[in-house]
């Protein structure tokens, strides 16, 4: 409720860390995509590229053709998983999941059956493609790499009959690169999620600072007149009531000028209390003048609001001595309605106009441009 009345019109929105990981997975993931895409084109078109491989893939005809449309399947996962990236992250995983599964089929039967070694770097450029991709979303990372990362020794286990120490060796140096590796990527990410968060509270506070008095904690002049003619250009309909403390000079003498800052503060609760929507807005305009829009607010309804700060203010029962009014802190009200056609400047210059007859009339009462003044609390 108070944040509404110093909340400058248009802050810009700031990601979530969420939203960051949305970013970094519509931005990283087409790149990965394109690995998956190149290798499996790489192996579908393993006769042009490759003289090695006919031989080997006459072995066994059927098993290539199911391979060819593996590479066929991966093409299709890897595509779907860009797009899906683009409108949500649910469902990215299992996309990863499916992805790694189906190289991890392949390179089983590419070690095991056709003892082919080209498969050995490919898997390892996938796996470390994937983690440069992914760092950031375990979910993900952990889909696409764990099917290919333990498929592998098993397939050395399978075709050596043994486990080959060597091969663990290098696997265990592999995998502690891939770990080292996340480990420093990540660590990039969270200083970037750091300094974004620094950056968001700095502005934040760079827009209080220019957008709210820091005395009542209301909008300042410059706020109020930015939404003030973002209204009248938008021809919103809405009102607005120019206030100013009674006698406040003889309550700066009588009490001093700290007990007169407080008191600015008291009456600046009282209209954040009084006003009636979320979108209404209540400003500090100079010193002892406020300035509040009411929105959907025709002249009837401000001077009913205009009442209630009235009312507001004696119950708050702020002493004024010196006031030859009353015995309480009192405001007098200048209410102004936007008319079709009517500038910013216009209106508010209706308003205190207004303003002014509540004061020539005694003080503590509102007047509206087209009423005449209301009663006295
Ligand atoms: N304590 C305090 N006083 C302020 C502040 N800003 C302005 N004032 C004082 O508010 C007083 C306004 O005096 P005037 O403009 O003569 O108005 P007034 O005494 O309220 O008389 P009327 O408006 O005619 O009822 C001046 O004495 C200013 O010094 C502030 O931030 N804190």
């Amino acid at each position: 409720m108070e944040r509404r009345h110093n909340l400058p019109p248009d802050l810009p929105s700031w990601p979530t860390r969420e939203a960051m990981v949305a970013r970094g997975l519509a931005i990283n993931l087409p790149w990965l995509a394109f690995v998956n895409i190149s290798f499996a084109l790489m192996i579908l078109l393993r006769d042009i590229l490759f003289h090695d491989l006919p031989e080997t893939s006459r072995v066994s005809t059927r098993l290539m053709d199911t391979v060819d449309v593996a590479m066929g399947v991966i093409i299709l996962l890897a595509v779907a998983t860009v797009i899906l990236s683009w409108r949500t992250t649910r469902g990215v995983s299992v996309m990863l999941l499916l992805l790694s599964l189906v190289w991890s089929l392949c390179c089983y039967w590419f070690v095991t059956l056709l003892h082919l070694p080209h498969i050995w770097p490919l898997a390892i450029i996938l796996l470390l493609t994937a983690m440069a991709a992914l760092y950031f979303y375990p979910a993900g990372l952990a889909a696409f790499i764990a099917p290919l990362w333990i498929t592998l020794p098993f397939a050395s286990v399978s075709l050596n009959e043994a486990l080959n120490i060597r091969f663990a060796v290098v696997w265990s140096l592999f995998t502690l690169i891939l770990i080292c590796g996340r480990f420093i990527l990540l660590r990039w990410f969270d200083e970037a999620w750091e300094r974004n968060q620094q950056n968001q509270r700095l502005i934040a506070r760079l827009d209080l600072l220019a957008h709210q008095d820091p005395l009542t904690q209301t909008a300042n002049r410059r706020a109020m007149l930015h939404v003030l003619e973002s209204a009248v250009s938008q021809q919103r309909r809405f009102s607005v009531m120019m206030l100013d403390v009674d006698y406040f000079k003889r309550y700066n003498d009588t009490y001093g000028h700290q007990a007169g800052d407080a008191c600015l503060v008291r009456v600046a609760r009282v209209l954040k209390k009084s006003v009636r929507s979320e979108e209404d807005r209540v400003a500090r305009y100079g010193g002892e003048e406020f300035l509040t829009m009411l929105f959907d607010c025709d002249s009837e309804q401000a001077q009913e609001v205009a009442a209630r700060v009235q009312k507001g203010l004696r119950h708050a029962a702020i002493p004024h001595a010196s006031s030859p009014v009353s015995a309480v802190v009192t405001v007098s009200i200048g209410i102004a309605t936007l008319a079709p056609g009517q500038t910013a400047a216009e209106l508010i210059a209706a308003a205190d106009a207004a303003l002014y007859r509540a004061k020539e009339g005694g003080r503590n009462r509102w007047c509206s441009e087209i009423t005449p003044p209301g009663e006295p609390s």
